[in-house]
């Protein structure tokens, strides 16, 4: 184990909106300091169920647990200093600079007060961290989208949380940020979660998967038992080459499944 992460869990979660269930009877449990990566195929009920596990959505029954209580149960300012959320889309016009928009993941340990050393440091390091410092004086609403998605990691690296929840942080990244960002949750002592896209760099770096599909838990554990070609090519409908190498971790290859004459007929539109 790398650290003191918090331990979070779902049992039994699920959340309904205008009658239809989106995330139905989901429980798995996030190993404490150990980097899990919540997969699957658009609309399964990934953001949501980080949601819920952050406590910013109310599930309709059964519970998201914080290191054993009921996140909703939790104060606010309790569950800001327990973890950090960095959310899909980010607001786009925020007269405000890159070090101010930073120095809001200080708030849940500074209240109203004034800034302190320890908030300038925290907020020096995350910056250094994401390699953003540069832009500190920058308004936010010059940044381009990846510049965005840096500086909102590193706000949530200045809330010093034993927890990060991030929903699909390499969004915008190139691919060398994207490694960066991939290096560093795997090797900090927090607990991370994050809905993740892209299956190698889970299977490369992430300790844990939970497998969504529609709304349920379809596999959990460690990658090499969760990408399968079986159940790849059942939750993504796609054709999966899995080589287990040296370290044990799953090297994924991915390819369209083989179109059969039935499909080639109903997707081809130019002879109607
Ligand atoms: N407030 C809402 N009202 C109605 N439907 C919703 C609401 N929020 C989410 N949904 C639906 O719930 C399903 C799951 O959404 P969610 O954003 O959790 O999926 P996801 O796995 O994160 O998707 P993606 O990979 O596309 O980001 C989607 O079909 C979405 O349209």
């Amino acid at each position: 184990m790398r650290g003191p992460g918090t331990a979070h869990a779902a049992r039994s979660l699920a959340w309904t909106a205008s009658g239809r269930a989106i995330v139905d009877g989901v429980t798995f449990a996030v190993p404490p300091g150990r980097f899990t990566a919540l997969i699957g195929p658009n609309g399964s009920g990934k953001s949501t169920v980080l949601r819920l596990l952050a406590g910013l959505r109310r599930p309709s029954s059964g519970h998201a647990l914080l290191d054993g209580s009921d996140v909703t149960a939790l104060k606010r300012r309790d569950v800001a200093r327990r973890l950090a959320f960095v959310a899909q889309e980010t607001v786009s016009d925020l007269d405000t600079t890159v070090s101010e928009v930073v120095m809001l993941g200080r708030a849940p340990h500074r209240g109203r007060s004034a800034t302190t050393e320890e908030d300038i440091r925290a907020v020096g390091q995350a910056m250094a961290a994401m390699g953003v410092t540069a832009l500190a004086d920058r308004s936010w609403a010059s940044l381009s989208g990846g510049e965005r998605q840096r500086v909102n990691i590193a706000r949530a690296l200045a809330q010093q949380t034993p927890a990060l929840l991030l929903d699909e942080p390499t969004n915008h990244l190139d691919i060398s940020h994207r490694l960066d960002l991939m290096e560093m949750l795997s090797r900090t002592a927090a607990t991370v979660v994050a809905a993740l896209h892209e299956l190698d760099l889970a299977a490369r770096y992430c300790d844990h998967l939970v497998l969504l599909h529609a709304g349920r838990v379809v596999a959990a554990g460690p990658p090499i038992t969760v990408l399968t070609p079986r159940l790849l090519e059942q939750v993504y409908q796609v054709r999966a080459t899995v080589n287990q190498s040296p370290d044990g971790r799953p090297d994924v290859y991915l390819a369209p499944l083989p179109r059969t004459p039935s499909s080639c007929a109903s997707n081809d539109t130019s002879r109607s």
